[in-house]
């Protein structure tokens, strides 16, 4: 088993990263913001309570985000391991994840963060909103919410996870499958 927090700011390409990884290593991905869509697609309560946050760019609350996170990782039968992606986002869900793996005999084994400067994340995530039809993708004001609450919330996770010596950090800028190639050396020392 191996479970990986795939860790960045918004735009840093943790989603197609991850689609590469679970390609190769046969884990399940488990990317909080793909949740939070499927509800806000489907409309159900959940959806309606996250959208109002998500849409503003700010953090949906934790136990909201935590307990979602706790239904996946239960409903999920013989994995071989997770990849988190978007989540851990604040210190008390890196605390929340730790807890409930424990309880299942499970670990994180590392947090691989990848590195982009904030100009090209800005520039990235307005392209993407030209096709991702997301409201948080297209507008200036909300990028910037949106990289100001990483930096104030969501970058201490990181430290968290240094303290247990299971932090790497990589290179978010280039080609994709060079990126693929970095990330997939740290994943094959594991
Ligand atoms: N772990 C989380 N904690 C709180 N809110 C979250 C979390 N994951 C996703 N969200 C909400 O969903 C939005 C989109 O998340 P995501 O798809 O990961 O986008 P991004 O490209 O900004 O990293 C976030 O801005 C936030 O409102």
């Amino acid at each position: 088993m191996l479970n990986i927090v795939l860790f960045g700011p918004p735009g840093a390409g943790k989603g197609t990263q991850s689609e590469k990884l679970i390609e190769k290593y046969g884990l399940t991905h488990l990317s909080t913001g793909d949740l939070f869509r499927k509800h806000l697609g489907e409309g159900t309560e959940l959806g309606k309570l996250a959208r109002k946050y998500m849409d503003e760019g700010h953090l949906v609350p934790d136990e909201v985000v935590i307990s979602m996170v706790e239904d996946k990782i239960s409903s999920t039968q013989g994995s071989k391991g997770f990849i988190f992606d978007g989540f851990p986002r604040t210190t008390a869900q890196a605390e929340a994840l730790d807890q409930m793996l424990s309880g299942n005999a499970m670990k994180i084994d590392g947090m691989i963060a990848l590195d982009v400067p904030q100009d090209v994340l800005k520039d990235r995530i307005k392209e993407r909103g030209k096709t991702s039809g997301r409201a948080d993708d297209q507008d200036e004001d909300k990028i910037n919410t949106r990289i100001k609450v990483y930096l104030d919330e969501t970058l201490p996770v990181a430290k968290y996870y240094e303290n247990q010596g299971k932090y790497k950090s990589i290179n978010g800028v280039g080609a994709i499958d060079e990126i693929f190639g970095a990330i997939s050396e740290v994943m094959d020392s594991y």
